[in-house]
C-alpha cells in the first residue's frame, strides 16, 4: 500500500491496559491524514489511556495498531524518539520547564530531537511561535506567561518536527472559556494546514460549536460517530 495514503492511525481489535486491568477492547478505527477527532467520554473512560497508547506511553499487547508508519506492537524503547517525531502530544498539564526561556524549552525539544545546527533551531523556533503568535515572547520565562500563552508555546513545542497528527488531551481544560477558545481556533487552524488532530475533551460547547468526527470511550468500548449517530452526553444511538 502506498503510504502516502493510509491513515496516521489504524487500530483493530487492540485492547488498552492500566497494569492488569483491561480498560477497553476491541477498539477499532482509522484517523486519516489531515482528519479532526474529538475524543470524548466521562472521568476514567479511558481516554488518557488510550491516548498513551498511541504515542507508545502505555505498551500495546492486544490488537494491531499502526501509528505515523509505526507498528506499535513491534517497536522497541529505542525506536519511541522516531515515533515521537512524527507525532506531537499535548498534555493536561503543561509540562514546560520554568527555569528557562521559551525559546530555551523549544530549543531542549530540538537538541533532544537530533537538530544540531544552532542557526537551523533559531529559525525552527521562530518559525513555531510565529505560528502560534508568541513570536514576541521568546525571551520570556514561563511565568511571565498567562496560562492561555503557556498553552500555546506547548502547542508550538508540539509543532517543532512537523508532525503528522497532534494528539491532545484536554488542552482546554486548565482555561477559561475565552482563552480555551482561542486555543480551539489555534488547532483548527493547524488542523486546516494539514495536521491530523485527536483532542480528548469534556468541553461539548466546544464540539458544538466545531462539529467534528467524535469517538467515545463508553463502558470499556470505543464508539465512532462515523459509524453510527450518537448523542454526545447520554450516548443513545440517534
Ligand atoms: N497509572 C495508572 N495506573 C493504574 N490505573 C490507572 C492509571 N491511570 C489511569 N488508571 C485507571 O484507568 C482508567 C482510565 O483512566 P484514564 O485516565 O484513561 O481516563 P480518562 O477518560 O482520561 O479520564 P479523565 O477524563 O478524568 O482524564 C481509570 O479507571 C483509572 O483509574
Amino acid at each position: 500500500m502506498n503510504f502516502s495514503s493510509s491513515p496516521v492511525v489504524s487500530l483493530r481489535d487492540v485492547a488498552v491496559y492500566q497494569d492488569v486491568n483491561t480498560i477497553l477492547s476491541n477498539v477499532n478505527f482509522d484517523i486519516e491524514k489531515g482528519e479532526f477527532v474529538y475524543l470524548v467520554g466521562r472521568t476514567g473512560s479511558g481516554k488518557s489511556s488510550l491516548l498513551k497508547t498511541l504515542y507508545a506511553d502505555l505498551p500495546l499487547y492486544t490488537g494491531v495498531a499502526a501509528v505515523a508508519g509505526f507498528t506499535l506492537a513491534k517497536l522497541s524503547r529505542k525506536q519511541v524518539p522516531f515515533l515521537r517525531r512524527k507525532i506531537g502530544i499535548i498534555f493536561q498539564d503543561f509540562q514546560l520547564l520554568f527555569d528557562r526561556t521559551v525559546a530555551e524549552n523549544l530549543a531542549f525539544v530540538l537538541k533532544a530531537t537530533g537538530w544540531r545546527n544552532t542557526s537551523k533551531r533559531k529559525q525552527r523556533i521562530s518559525e513555531v511561535l510565529m505560528r502560534v503568535g508568541l513570536d514576541a515572547s521568546a525571551n520570556k520565562m514561563p511565568h511571565q506567561l498567562s496560562g492561555g500563552e503557556q498553552q500555546r508555546v506547548v502547542v508550538a513545542r508540539a509543532l517543532l518536527n512537523e508532525p503528522l497528527i497532534l494528539f491532545a488531551d484536554e488542552p482546554t481544560g486548565n482555561l477559561d472559556p475565552a482563552v480555551a477558545d482561542d486555543i480551539m481556533s489555534l488547532f483548527l487552524e493547524i488542523n486546516n494546514s494539514g495536521t491530523a488532530v485527536l483532542m480528548a475533551t469534556h468541553n461539548y460547547e466546544i464540539i458544538n460549536r466545531y462539529p467534528k468526527r467524535v469517538l467515545k470511550c463508553e463502558n470499556g468500548r470505543v464508539i465512532d460517530s462515523k459509524e453510527e449517530a450518537f448523542d454526545l452526553v447520554s450516548g443513545y444511538r440517534l
